[in-house]
């Protein structure tokens, strides 16, 4: 089974993460960006502020084949339980948002990107929190803008749950950081 967790910077995906890693440790635990020498290269482009945002669509989705194919792949065929922080909808939420003055559609374009080569997550928890509080933990330097952006990913990221209804766990990421874990645990017992 492939788990994923999505939700804007500062939604608490990583302690979601954690919380699942101490549950569940004979599980794959993996994460996107990865720390391959794509991943690197993501994060460069990140650190660049002119960074060209179509080229950055194809660095984060080299990331995703070469993590399809060297960890996921192999840990779903091994028979394990793999979670990964962030996967595919992380692209279409982001880049769809990046590239709204580059393309017509880029939702519709990200998305059929993936469909030919990716595999999709059997379920996902999607932490659902606020641009401004989502600004303000994951410490943007300048929160207005960023809570601009963020606004535009959110609303990707609702487009998404609701064309997938099934897939997605919304679980409220406002809640204090103990009531989401909380519901994280309660839900993937559930899925499990
Ligand atoms: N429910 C919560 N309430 C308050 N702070 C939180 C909550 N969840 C996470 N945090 C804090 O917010 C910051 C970002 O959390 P993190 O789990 O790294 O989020 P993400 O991986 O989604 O960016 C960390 O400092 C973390 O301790
Ligand atoms: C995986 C992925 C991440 N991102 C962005 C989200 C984050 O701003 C940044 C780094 O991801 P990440 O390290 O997961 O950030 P955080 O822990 O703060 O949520 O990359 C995309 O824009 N597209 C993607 O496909």
């Amino acid at each position: 089974m492939l788990l994923t967790l999505e939700g804007l910077d500062g939604s608490g995906k990583t302690t979601v993460w954690r919380a699942l890693r101490d549950r569940y440790p004979s599980a794959v635990f993996t994460r996107e960006p990865t720390d391959s020498w794509y991943g690197e290269a993501v994060s460069r482009s990140i650190a660049d502020d002119d960074a060209d945002p179509l080229a950055e669509l194809f660095l984060y989705a080299a990331d995703h084949a070469d993590h399809l194919s060297r960890v996921i792949r192999p840990a779903l065929a091994d028979g394990s339980f793999v979670v990964s922080d962030r996967y595919s909808d992380s692209r279409i939420a982001y880049q769809a948002a990046t590239l709204v003055d580059h393309l017509d559609d880029p939702f519709g374009y990200v998305r059929d990107l993936h469909e030919p080569f990716s595999r999709p997550p059997d379920a996902t928890l999607y932490l659902d929190v606020d641009p401004e509080t989502a600004a303000e933990r994951s410490g943007g330097t300048n929160k207005f803008e960023r809570a601009d952006y963020l606004r535009a990913v959110r609303e990707n990221y609702e487009r998404l749950v609701s064309s997938d209804p099934e897939r997605f766990v919304r679980i409220d990421a406002t809640q204090s950081e103990a009531a989401v874990v909380d519901e994280a645990l309660a839900a993937v017992e559930r899925l499990r």
